[in-house]
């Protein structure tokens, strides 16, 4: 314990990786810490986000490499949905039991409810008061639902994961990370998936010409993308919900699946009351050391306003900062890295860093642009979709990368630290690789 004035050294709210991944090594150091958890222990990645959608998408991948490789490995492959839910559900519901006992027997506590400032050190939680020198709102974001009538009949990502059986026709409201993923799982299910577009673009962080080869692809697989398609209402009769679009259009469907975005959890916490200024769309607001308006209480992960993506590597980031700052092992601001993102449809689109757009704009950066479909290191599998882009600097030091690919995930994850450390050509050169890997065929071109 290091300040016995409270009954904690540090509260987080939330035990996401904003809080988690920290606080394991600060409590290590005689912090004495607690975590406010409303919901499964975790929070959304292991629960409902990345492991819960990544152990879906494992067969899903699957079965479409297999179908391309057809001829070579024999019998039909269909997707089971049902079992695949079942497998998801014995690999992931386990882990938030696991997280709890991991933080008790460190030490911590995990104080079940949902927490509410009533001064900057006091939180009320089921009616009890704890109070702590620091608190951090490490709460992350929750579903946003589009602003029609029937919005309630719609469903969000959390309720997709734990379908049983996959509806036969599918409406999907949006096409950024989620709809994207999502949309791809369901149609490899069986699902008539129809997606209905804000605007004519999709994944608008992406390099758009990429997106439009996945989406290509995807229509090809049989998804339909309706551009502009200015929703209006939801109803339902009996088991079928009818969605009204585009001047009074209509369209029946099974289901309807909400990915119009995700909103950061600041409401009903007294943040007001305390004097901790927020945002609605861009969460809590800090400043270089993700403090808040209020001295001792910082934000970590999703719902602080960093400007950064909201992605569990950003909240792993930004709760380790945290602990060097509490445990007097910086006094300096936040430095983030560029951070990798995919989205994981089939092919994958990654990127990291300087983007083709800025690049293009500017006289500092050189792109290199390769389509790699034909190469044989590619067509073991059989992709149909490889290309990418290196982006440098005049001294010849990668500062960005993107790929659509079925392995661009791994691609942009092996050129991490050629980014990151501004490596100069020699540097890259004495990084040797595996071959054959991902790693040789993505640093050969450096
Ligand atoms: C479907 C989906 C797929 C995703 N896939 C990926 C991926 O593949 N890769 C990737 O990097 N990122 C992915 N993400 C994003 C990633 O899950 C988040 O960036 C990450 O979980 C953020 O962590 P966090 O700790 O900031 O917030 P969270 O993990 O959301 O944790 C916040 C916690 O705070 C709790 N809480 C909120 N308010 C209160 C309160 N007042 N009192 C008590 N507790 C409270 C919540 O119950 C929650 O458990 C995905 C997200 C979704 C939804
Ligand atoms: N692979 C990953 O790393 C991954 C996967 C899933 C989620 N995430 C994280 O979760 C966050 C939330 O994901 P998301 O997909 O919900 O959000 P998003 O911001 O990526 O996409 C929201 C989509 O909804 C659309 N939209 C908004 N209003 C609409 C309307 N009225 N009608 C039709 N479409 C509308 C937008 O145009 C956009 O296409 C992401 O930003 C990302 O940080 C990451």
């Amino acid at each position: 314990m290091k300040n016995p004035k409270f009954d904690y050294d540090v509260i987080y709210i939330g035990s996401g990786h904003a809080a988690f991944d920290g606080a394991k090594t600060l409590c290590k150091l005689g912090f004495k810490i607690a975590f406010v958890e409303a919901n499964a222990v975790g929070g959304t990645c292991p629960n409902w986000g990345c492991n819960a959608k990544i152990t879906l998408d494992g067969p899903v991948t699957l079965a479409k490499t297999q179908r391309r490789m057809k001829g070579i490995v024999e019998g039909d492959t269909k997707l089971n949905w049902t079992e695949n839910v079942k497998h998801k559900h014995a690999g992931i519901d386990p882990i938030k039991v696991d997280r709890e006992a991991t933080m008790k027997d460190l030490g911590m506590d995990v104080l079940h409810g949902f927490a509410k400032f009533t001064d900057a050190h006091t939180l009320e939680i089921n009616g009890e008061h704890v109070t702590s020198d620091k608190i951090v709102i490490a709460t992350g974001l929750t579903p946003h639902r589009v602003d029609v009538e029937g919005s309630e009949l719609s469903h969000d990502s959390k309720d997709f994961l734990d379908l049983e059986v996959m509806p036969k026709r599918m409406a999907i409201v949006g096409t950024g990370y989620i709809a994207m993923e999502f949309a791809t799982m369901a149609n490899e299910a069986g699902a008539d998936v129809t997606m209905f577009m804000h605007g004519d673009k999709a994944l608008r962080p992406f390099h758009q010409p990429y997106v439009q080869l996945l989406m290509k692809e995807m229509e090809d697989e049989g998804i339909t993308f309706i551009k502009n398609s200015d929703l209006r209402s939801f109803s339902k009769n009996g088991d079928v919900y009818t969605v009204t679009y585009a001047g009074g259009k209509t369209m029946d469907v099974d289901y309807i699946l909400d990915a119009s975005g995700r909103v950061p959890m600041v409401h009903n916490m007294g943040l007001e009351d305390v004097g901790v200024k927020y945002d609605d769309k861009k969460g809590v607001l800090v400043n270089d050391y993700l403090q808040t308006s209020v001295d001792n209480i910082y934000a970590s992960g999703d719902v602080a306003a960093t400007g950064q993506p909201n992605l569990t590597p950003t909240a792993t980031f930004e709760s380790q900062y945290l602990k060097h700052l509490f445990a007097g092992e910086t006094n300096q601001p936040i430095d983030f890295p560029a951070i990798p993102s995919v989205v994981f449809t089939s092919p994958r689109i990654s990127q990291m860093g300087v983007s083709i757009e800025e690049a293009e704009k500017s006289d500092e950066y050189t792109v290199e642009k390769h389509d790699m479909v034909n190469a044989w290191f590619r067509q073991i599998n059989k992709e149909t979709i490889a290309q990418n882009a290196y982006i440098f600097d005049k001294q010849h030091r990668l500062v960005g990368f993107t790929e659509i690919s079925d392995q661009a995930d791994n691609a942009v994850d092996m050129i991490v630290p050629a980014v990151n450390m501004h490596m100069t050509p020699m540097e890259i050169e004495r990084n040797v690789h595996l071959f054959p890997s991902i790693g040789h065929d993505t640093w050969k071109n450096l």
